[in-house]
This record gives structure tokens, sequence and C-alpha cells, in this order.
């Protein structure tokens, strides 16, 4: 019978926020957990598997906690505007042609590249769910998903995505052996009128779980808020309820001093998504004050229509950078946070309690950087080269839930050339229809 035991022997590994960020030794895997980590030599029983470590940076596979995976499909289809006309003449009238199978191989061509850049969790806010869940169970990623609603639209239709989005929800939990979580989702303040998020508030309750929306993303979205309800996001959705729930809010860009101690004292996190911000002049979201009010800032690519790839490095990378130019101060966002935000507070943000870190008694989702190249010379502070030298084709290895899924940059469970063409195809057909 063959062993289920994995040892990665002489390898580096990251383990940010301890004592020893840059380790080197060994890691046991069993199963689907990490079962050891460090300095020491574990016996090696006979039919263990083994793997040479000695030029490869292991670290936590990558939480990407925002993003709308199937709009891959329209990747440089709208670029260079502004949220609201980017939403409106762009991407909703292409989305409302959007089949189930379109929104599978968008998802299939998301997966892949996330996969094989090192990104071992997604959120998805998105329609058509059952398929992204089928990608999600074949390809091995772990996923939190939810039916996104919008509701622009008459009450019986409104009720008709809300219930929807409840039945996904409860269909979907915990399936894919643990790796598919689920969340409830009303789409935006601005696109879910009160009376309608409400009900959202009480599903997830009645479900009990975790809520998501988008927030505060844009100047013009917060002062249409104050107009239309009296009220900012942040306060209009504490008075809804919304963060009576575990919540985890998208953006967050506009935030008074106030609204981060609010979003505080709840527990409420924010999924920071730099490269989308620019991209759409969204603004810069206050992360640096955010940490400092003990709020739980995690990063995410949104879809790769306003991004344009789905690579968390890049986010990490300009996480880093970013705030550091806007504040003046080079002590912002230093590279051991901003490496936590794309693993541990990512797993937090969107309640995974055993993903994000190698440990003992955490999930084997790790990944592996292939470090012997130049851009990763010399092994100064391999921590710092992760966050401000690496990108995503540097991934060589990945394994979610202890099974590799990735090997020497190929994906073992999708097949990568089936998706390059369906993707094509499906965007041709979608300009045709
Ligand atoms: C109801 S499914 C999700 C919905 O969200 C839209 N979307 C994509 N990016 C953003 C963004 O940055 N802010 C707000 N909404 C966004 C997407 O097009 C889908 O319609
Ligand atoms: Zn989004």
């Amino acid at each position: 019978m063959s062993s289920n035991k994995t040892v990665i022997v002489n390898g580096r590994f990251l383990v940010p926020g301890t004592e020893q960020p840059v380790l080197s030794g060994y890691m046991t895997i069993e199963n689907d957990l990490i079962t050891y980590i460090g300095e020491i030599e574990p016996v090696i029983e006979e039919g263990t598997q083994t793997i040479d470590g000695s030029r490869l940076l292991f670290m936590p596979g990558l939480v990407n906690t925002h993003g709308h995976t199937a709009m891959s499909l329209l990747r440089g289809y709208g670029d260079d505007m502004v949220l609201q006309n980017w939403l409106q003449e762009k991407m909703w009238p292409m989305e409302e042609k959007f089949t189930g199978d379109d929104v599978y191989w968008g998802t299939s061509l998301s997966v892949l590249e996330m996969l094989k850049g090192g990104t071992t969790t997604f959120l998805d806010m998105y329609d058509h769910m059952d398929r992204v869940a089928e990608v999600t169970e074949l390809s091995g990623i772990r996923a939190v998903l939810m039916r996104g609603v919008i509701g622009l639209c008459p009450e019986d239709v409104q009720n008709h995505k809300l219930a929807e989005a409840v039945a996904f929800a409860r269909n979907w939990h915990g399936k894919a052996d643990g790796r598919i979580t689920t969340m409830i989702s009303p789409h935006a303040p601005y696109t879910c009128p009160p009376e309608f998020f409400v009900k959202f508030v009480q599903a997830a309750h009645d479900l009990d779980l975790p809520m998501h929306t988008h927030m505060s993303e844009t100047r013009r979205e917060v002062e249409q808020n104050a107009e239309d309800y009296g009220l900012r996001p942040v306060a209009h959705l504490e008075k809804l309820g919304m963060f009576t729930r575990p919540s985890l809010v998208a953006h967050g860009v506009h935030l008074t001093d106030e609204e981060i101690e609010i979003l505080a004292r709840y527990n409420v996190g924010v999924s920071h998504n730099p490269g989308s911000n620019l991209k759409l002049a969204s603004g810069v979201a206050r992360v640096p004050e955010l940490l400092r009010a003990g709020v739980t800032v995690s990063l995410g690519t949104d879809g790769a229509a306003s991004n344009n790839n789905l690579d968390m490095f890049e986010e990490m990378r300009l996480a880093a950078l970013i705030h550091k130019g806007v504040s003046g101060d080079p002590t912002a966002v230093p590279a051991p946070e901003a490496l936590l935000m794309a693993t541990e507070y990512g797993a937090q943000s969107i309640f995974l309690d055993r993903v994000g870190r190698l440990a003992p008694g955490m999930k084997a989702d790790f990944i592996a950087l292939d470090i012997d190249q130049p851009h990763f010379l010399p092994h100064t502070d391999l921590l710092s080269h992760a966050v401000y030298s690496a990108s995503a084709k540097d991934v060589a290895h990945v394994w979610v839930d202890g099974k590799q899924v990735v090997k020497h940059g190929q994906c073992l469970t999708l097949d990568e050339e089936q998706i390059r063409r369906k993707a094509q195809e499906t965007f041709e057909g979608l300009l045709k229809r």
C-alpha cells in the first residue's frame, strides 16, 4: 500500500510573524495536514515520499479574498474607464449574455491561472455558481463561493435571485471534501435597496453563514449613498444589521477614521484590491490606518477584467509599495505584513481557521518557488524576495489539501489545452450573440 506521508527535506520555509520567518529544515505532510515543520530531521519510515527542497522556497498558498472568477473572459474588454461606466457600459451588458457553460470555461481559465500562480484559495462572488463549484471540485483548489446578487430588478426577480443564493449556499457548504465553503453576498449597497439587503442579513443568520459585499469603493458611491439614505455606506450597512454577521467587505477605499473604528469594533475584514483600485482610478485604501486599528486586511485581485491578471504576488507587491508612496513612510506595510495579508490574514478574513500558515495542524496548502533564478539571488532575505521580487511565473509546485495540483509549472488536474481553446471560443461566441 502506498504511503500518504510526504517529507520535504532541506527546504527553506516562510513562516511570517514568527521569530524565525525563514526556516531551513523539514516539513512533513500526512493526508491533508501539515504534521511537522522544523530544523530537526524527522524519522523517515520506509514508504514515505521525500521531496528534495534544496532549490525551492516553500510558503503558504496565496489566498485571494475577492474576485469574480469568470470575468477572465472579459479581460481587456473595457480598459481605462471608471467603475460605474465600466460596469454599466461594458461588463453588465456582456454578463447578461453569460450562460452556465460560459461561466464554467471562464472560471476554468481563472482557476488554471490562479493555481499555476500559487493561489490555493479564492473567493468568488458571481452568478451560475453551481458551475464554479464544479470547477472547484475538479481542479482541487479551495474556494469560498457565493451567488452575488444585484437587486436592480422587480421584486419577484429579486426574490428569485435571493432564493438561488440561499440554495447555493446551503447545498455547497462543506462540499468537495470541505474545500468549498459558502457565504451570503448582496453585491453592494448601491445595487441592493435596504429592504432587499436586510433579507440577505436574515438569510445569513438563518444559515449561520458570513456575509460579503462591495463597500466604499469609489468616492461617487459614498456620496450617492449619503444622498439616497442619509448615511455613508459603513453606517448604512451597520444600520441594516450586516455587521451582526461575521463579515468581509471588498475595497473599503473611502473610509473616515470613525468608519475604520466601526469596522474594527465589529471585526469586519477588508479585502484590499490595490491593482483593481488603481486601474479603475477608485483611489488608494487606507491600509496602514486599517491595520493599526486592528482590522484584518487581506488581498484580492477582483475580476481579471479590472486588474488584468490574477497574480497575487503582484497584489502583494503593490500593497507593500503603494502605501509607502502615498504616506511617505518607507516602513508602511513592510514585507512580512504584506505576506501575512496574502496568506494568514486572507484565510482569517474568509473564515478559514486552518489555512494560511505553515504549522502543524494546518491544512497542507502550500507552494514552492524556484529560487535558482537570477532575480532571487543572492539569497539575502528570501521573505523580502517573495514580496518584492517574485511573480506568479516563479511558482514551480502547488499543493492543496495535501494533494499536488501543479508540478514543474504544469497543472495536474485541469486540461490546459482544452481550457485555452474553450476560453477563446467562448469569448468569440459572446461577441456574436
Ligand atoms: C453579482 S455578480 C458580481 C458583479 O460584480 C461586478 N463587479 C466586478 N468588479 C466590480 C467592482 O470592482 N465593483 C463592483 N462590482 C464589480 C461584476 O461585473 C458582476 O456583475
Ligand atoms: Zn468585485
